[in-house]
């Protein structure tokens, strides 16, 4: 049998209401290319990946379909139609990967933002290396200074000196115990704020698997906001 491959997930059936445009900011052009297809071609790149998932919204399979075109190549592309919050579309990808992940030919599966075009394939090789070594792997990005809560005066919990460090993707872990944690927490209606918070209130042995941080640098931005598309472009230029 041929050695297990990473599946990587990228998560498009978002509504990017933040961005106000008139279409899904994800199938927005980023230097004429449609801002979802550059994560989606750089994550085709990385050398174990196989499949890679796109969770699109149930009304955008064409109009993804048409924006991947330009980067789909020899492995596979699966597109999935994703539910309606963050958690709801992971576990659409997951419920595809299962019978891969049951029958052993995908040992580790990534969880990425579409939104985020700007991750490296280093990136994506050290989650999947360090997900597959240790357990689990989330990339952070060190928040230098105070940061108090909005309008407060006082930093944030924990005062001076507490090192705060922001959560990416993309988050890898181990296939196994990933696919058995959100079935758990669809059983138990939990919706988290990204995989690794499903991971932790829901993998069976959480002590069999280190959830380790990999350092990322601040050009894995996310597009949330309009203005974060005109720094994509300029990053990417
Ligand atoms: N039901 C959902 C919600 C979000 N996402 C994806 O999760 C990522 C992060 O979501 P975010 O940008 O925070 O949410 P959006 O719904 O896309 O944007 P907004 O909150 O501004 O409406 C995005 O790539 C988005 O497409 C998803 O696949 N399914
Ligand atoms: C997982 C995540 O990328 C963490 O940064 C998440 O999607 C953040 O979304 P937010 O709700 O816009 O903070």
């Amino acid at each position: 049998m041929s050695s297990p491959t990473a599946a990587v997930v990228v998560l498009a059936a978002g509504s990017g209401s933040r961005v106000g445009a008139e279409v899904n900011k994800v199938l927005l052009p980023l230097l004429g290319v449609p801002l979802l297809a550059w994560s989606v071609r750089t994550a085709l790149e990385v050398a174990d990946v196989d499949p890679v998932v796109v969770v699109c919204r149930p009304g955008e399979r064409a109009d993804v379909g048409t924006a991947l075109l330009p980067v789909i190549g020899e492995r596979e592309v699966l597109l999935v139609e994703g539910g309606a919050t963050r958690q709801a579309s992971e576990q659409a990808a997951l419920a595809v990967l299962a019978p891969r992940v049951a029958d052993g030919s995908v040992d580790v599966v990534a969880i990425h933002d579409g939104a985020r075009p700007l991750a490296s394939a280093e990136l994506f090789a050290a989650t999947i290396a360090t997900a597959r070594r240790y357990g689990g792997a989330v990339p952070t990005l060190d928040l230098p200074g105070l940061l108090p809560r909005d309008g407060a005066a006082a930093p944030a919990p924990g005062g001076p000196g507490t090192r705060l460090v922001g959560v990416q993707t993309p988050q890898a872990f181990r296939a196994a115990p990933l696919v058995a944690a959100y079935a758990a927490a669809a059983a138990a209606g939990f919706e988290g704020t990204d995989t690794a918070a499903a991971f932790a209130a829901f993998a069976a042995v959480p002590a069999e698997h280190e959830v380790r941080a990999v350092p990322a640098g601040p050009a894995n931005l996310k597009v949330t906001f309009a203005e974060d598309l005109r720094v994509a472009e300029r990053l990417l230029a």
